[in-house]
C-alpha cells in the first residue's frame, strides 16, 4: 500500500539561506534561536530548560539543522537517526506560505507577487472604494502593515462600535480583513473577502485572509479557528493535482486546501489547534487507503508563536508536537512515506513580526529510504518530485527525487 503523510510545520525554518540578505534575514534561524533561548533559560514560560525534541531528533532534525548552519543547535548533539534527513533552499521569489507550499508540491513561484509595500496608507483608494461599494460599506479601518493581534488591540473596539472592517497587510503578498464574528458576522466577513479577492485580481496579490475574532474589549479579543485563506490558484499542476488526476486521494487537514485554492484536493478535514490537527491527522491516516496523501498544515507554529515572537510558546508547541510523534509513527508501515518539512521561517527572536528566509528541514522516513543524510536540496520541489516518483506519476518540471 502506498501512502504519503506530509507534516508541514508552518514556519519551522532551520537557518538562513544563502539569499537571506535579499530579505534582510541574514542570521535568522527559527529552530536555532528557539534552542538557544531555551538553553539559556530564557524560554521557561509553561516549560523548562533546554529544548527537548527526542523524536524529531531521531528523524534527523538536529543533524539537518547542523548541515544547514554548520553547528548543532544549542542543547542538541550527534544523534542516531532512523530516517533520511536534509535541508532545502527555496527557489521561489517570496518567503510566503503559498510559495513554500506550492514549491514543496513541485511548483516554485518564479514570478514576483504584488505587494502593498507602504507601511502606512498601504492600499490604493481606488481599490478600497470598489470593495466597500460592492459590500455596501461606507468606510474601513487600518490601511497599514500590522501584526494581526496588535491591530485588534488598537482598532478592535472601534470596529465593534462603527462596523467598519479592518484592512491590513504585511511584508507578504496579502490583504487581510479582521472583523468581529458576532457584531460584524462571520458570513458577512467571508463575503467581503470574496469581493476583495475579485477586486484584487489586477494587483497580483497571493492571498486574501479572513481574520475573524471574538471578545468584548481590547485586552480580551481573540482570533478564532474560522480563519479562511483565499489564495489564487498555483500557476501549474502540483503533485497533488497529478495524484488526484491519476485516481488517488489527497486529504487536506487544516488549511492545506485553502493554500492550494482547493486544487488537487479530494477530501477536506477541518481542525484547528495543534492537538486537534494532530488528532485529525492520526484519524485520517487510520482511514487512508492505497494511493493517498494525508497532508496537514500545523499553522499554530507560525500564527500563534512565530509572528507573535513568542519563543517559549513556540518551544512548548514543538515539544508537544514531538511528544505525539510516536502515536503517528505507530500507524505507518514500511511502505508508507512520511515527510516532515516547513514552508519558510519565522524566527521568534527576529525584529518585526514577519517571516524569515530560511532553509527548511526535509525529514523522510519509510519507502525504502536508508537512514542518513540527503544533504542540501536546491529546491523544496525535491519533495514534490520524490512524491511523484513514489506514486509513479509523470515527473514534475522542478525538483530532484531523493527516492
Ligand atoms: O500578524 P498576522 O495577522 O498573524 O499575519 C501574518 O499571517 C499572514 C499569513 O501567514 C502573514 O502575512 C502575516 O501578516
Ligand atoms: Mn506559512
Ligand atoms: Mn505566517
Amino acid at each position: 500500500m502506498k501512502r504519503t503523510i506530509i507534516l508541514m510545520l508552518d514556519s519551522f525554518g532551520i537557518g538562513a539561506s544563502a539569499d537571506a540578505a535579499q530579505f534582510g534575514d541574514v542570521g535568522a534561524d527559527t529552530f536555532g534561536a528557539i534552542a538557544r533561548m531555551c538553553a539559556e533559560g530564557k524560554a521557561n514560560d509553561g516549560r523548562e530548560g533546554a529544548l527537548n525534541l527526542p523524536n524529531l531528533s531521531k528523524l534527523g532534525l538536529a543533524m539537518a539543522a547542523k548541515e544547514s548552519t554548520g553547528e548543532y543547535a544549542a542543547g542538541f548533539s550527534d544523534t542516531e537517526v532512523v530516517g533520511a534527513y536534509g535541508y532545502a533552499a527555496e527557489l521561489s521569489s517570496g518567503k510566503d506560505t503559498p510559495s513554500g507550499h506550492w514549491e514543496m508540491a513541485g511548483v516554485p513561484v518564479l514570478f514576483d507577487w504584488g505587494y502593498f509595500s507602504d507601511k502606512q496608507n498601504s492600499f490604493p483608494r481606488e481599490l478600497t472604494d470598489k470593495i466597500l461599494a460592492r459590500a455596501g460599506l461606507e468606510d474601513y479601518l487600518g490601511n497599514c502593515h500590522a501584526s494581526g493581534t496588535a491591530i485588534l488591540e488598537e482598532l478592535g473596539e472601534e470596529h465593534m462600535r462603527s462596523g467598519k472592517p479592518i484592512f491590513y497587510t504585511s511584508a507578504d503578498s496579502v490583504f487581510q480583513i479582521a472583523c468581529h464574528e458576532e457584531s460584524f458576522g462571520l458570513e458577512k466577513l467571508y463575503r467581503l473577502c470574496e469581493i476583495a479577492r475579485e477586486e484584487l485580481e489586477p494587483y497580483n496579490i497571493g492571498r486574501v485572509i479572513a481574520r475573524p475574532f471574538v471578545g468584548t474589549k481590547a485586552d480580551d479579543f481573540a482570533r478564532t479557528g474560522n480563519r479562511r485563506d483565499y489564495a489564487v490558484e498555483p500557476p501549474s499542476k502540483t503533485v497533488l493535482d497529478k495524484l488526484k488526476a491519476a485516481g488517488g486521494e489527497v486529504v487536506s487537514v487544516g488549511k492545506i486546501s485553502d493554500i492550494y485554492a482547493h486544487c488537487g484536493i479530494t477530501k477536506k478535514v477541518k481542525a484547528s489547534g495543534l492537538d486537534q490537527l494532530f488528532d485529525a491527522t492520526l484519524e485520517q491516516i487510520k482511514q487512508a487507503g492505497d494511493n493517498t496523501i494525508v497532508f496537514t498544515n500545523f499553522v499554530d507554529f507560525d500564527s500563534h508563536y512565530g509572528h507573535r515572537r513568542d519563543v517559549a510558546g513556540y518551544a512548548r508547541a514543538l515539544e508537544y508536537f514531538d511528544s505525539r510523534l510516536p502515536e503517528l509513527l505507530a500507524l505507518l508501515s514500511d511502505d508508507d512515506l512520511l515527510l516532515l518539512t516547513a514552508d519558510h521561517g519565522c524566527d521568534p527572536t527576529w525584529p518585526g513580526s514577519d517571516h524569515t528566509r530560511e532553509h527548511v528541514p526535509v525529514l523522510a522516513l519509510g519507502a525504502g529510504l536508508k537512514p542518513g543524510s540527503l544533504g542540501k536540496r536546491n529546491s523544496f520541489a525535491d519533495i514534490g518530485q520524490s512524491i511523484a516518483s513514489y506514486f509513479k506519476l509523470e515527473p514534475m518540471e522542478y525538483g530532484e527525487s531523493f527516492l
